[in-house]
């Protein structure tokens, strides 16, 4: 078991558990938290599968909990749904001192935690990520959002968990497919700033793409320290914290434009697009080699991820734009990209030039 903290001075530290059967310690590690009563808001998928362990445990601690299960999948992230789950925990009657759990992955964990973070001007959370997405990235940082038909992410807050239990062996049970999804965030962090850790994914830790649960992990271990580091230094992304978003300018907009349908595109499948075209983009523009490209298409490629926008669908150029230019890295009309140097060498461009972001569209194969 690993213990790695989150700290920086404008929140209250707490700890990311990585380890294997962590949902059987739930309850000792939670009752300290919760006065008594908790409520586990999951997904129907998970709450089959996983929600039970849970259950068992925080009754052995002693620990009341009540389920709320939304349905599974990304249209969760909706007003319709926060609604829903604000009503049940009302209905609940749940007070300032009990606690919310977010059981399942970064759909259950953004939606709950952003009716945490309203539900009486804010009660505390506990992540508990069971997929390899939420837990290497979502369940860390407090980013907690709703998608509108206008772009992602576009309602939310920021509301750090009081806890995060990244149990390794429940990723058992998710598909290959989600495994895959995950890995994506997993590459992005060596992309932005760690070429070693970049170069294990690569070769030895490529297991972990492949479900292995040794390579899982280690790559859940290093992406929690490269995210809690960022966190750490840049809560509310003033600056440094923009460089978790590689690969998302392109990739939300796309997301986007696929009507959040996660079948035809998951979130992690569109960071792996998107981080190849921010890699092509500064190749572009001569900041990066074409031998640095061709490594990071092939390592996405290999992790069985999309690397090019044909493989997503056909998208219009200048509605990707229109997307992008609603992102919430855009200041004053202008876009920020997140590029990079070369790999582990990502950094914040701002005021790109959108005409020749639409000449790149296009080159990538959108349409004029
Ligand atoms: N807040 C953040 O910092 C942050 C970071 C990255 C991604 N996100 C958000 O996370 C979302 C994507 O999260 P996701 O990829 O975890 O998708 P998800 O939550 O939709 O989970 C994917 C699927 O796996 C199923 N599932 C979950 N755990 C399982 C398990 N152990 N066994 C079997 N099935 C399981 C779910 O029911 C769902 O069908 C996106 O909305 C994205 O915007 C947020
Ligand atoms: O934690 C962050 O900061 C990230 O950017 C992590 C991303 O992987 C994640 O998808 C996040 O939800 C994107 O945030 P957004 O601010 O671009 O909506
Ligand atoms: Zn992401």
């Amino acid at each position: 078991m690993t213990i790695i903290p989150v700290s920086g001075g404008a929140f209250a530290a707490y700890e990311v558990v990585v380890g294997r059967g962590l949902l059987a310690q739930a309850g000792e590690r939670i009752a300290p938290l919760a006065r008594g009563r908790t409520v586990i808001v999951t997904d129907e998928t998970v709450a089959a599968i996983h929600a039970a362990a849970l259950t068992a445990s925080l009754s052995a601690a002693g620990v009341k909990s009540e389920i709320v299960a939304v349905p599974a999948g990304e249209a969760s992230k909706s007003f319709a749904e926060l609604e829903r789950v604000l009503d049940r925990l009302l209905e609940i009657g749940l007070d300032r001192k009990d606690v919310v759990i977010a059981l399942g992955g970064g759909v259950v964990g953004d939606l709950a935690g952003l009716a945490a973070a309203l539900y009486m001007r804010g009660v505390d959370f506990v992540q508990i990520p069971t997929t390899l997405l939420a837990q290497v990235d979502s369940s860390v940082g407090g980013k907690t959002a709703i998608d509108t038909p206008r772009g992602k992410n576009l309602v939310g807050a920021f509301h750090q968990p009081r806890l995060v239990l990244a149990d390794i062996d429940v990723l058992a049970t998710l598909p290959a497919r989600q495994v895959k999804s995950g890995w994506a965030e997993v590459l992005k962090h060596g992309l932005i700033c760690d070429a070693g850790f970049f170069d294990w994914l690569a070769g030895e830790g490529s297991a972990g793409a492949e479900g292995d649960p040794a390579a899982l992990e280690r790559a859940v271990i290093r992406s929690v320290e490269i995210k809690s580091a960022v966190v750490g230094e840049d809560e509310k992304e003033a600056g440094r914290r923009a460089l978790l978003n590689l690969g998302h300018t392109f990739g939300h907009a796309v997301e986007t434009e696929v009507g959040f349908d996660e079948d035809a595109l998951a979130h992690g499948e569109a960071v792996a697009l998107g981080c190849c075209m921010a890699f092509r983009y500064s190749a572009r523009e001569g900041l990066c080699s074409a031998e640095d490209v061709a490594r990071v298409e092939a390592v996405v490629a290999a992790a069985g991820l999309p690397t090019r926008l044909d493989q997503a669908g056909v998208f219009g150029a200048d509605r990707l734009l229109a997307l992008m230019a609603g992102d919430k890295k855009a200041e004053g009309g202008a876009l920020t990209l997140i590029l990079a140097r070369g790999i582990g060498q990502a950094f914040v461009s701002k005021g790109m030039d959108a005409d020749k972001v639409r000449a790149f569209l296009i080159e990538e194969g959108a349409t004029a």
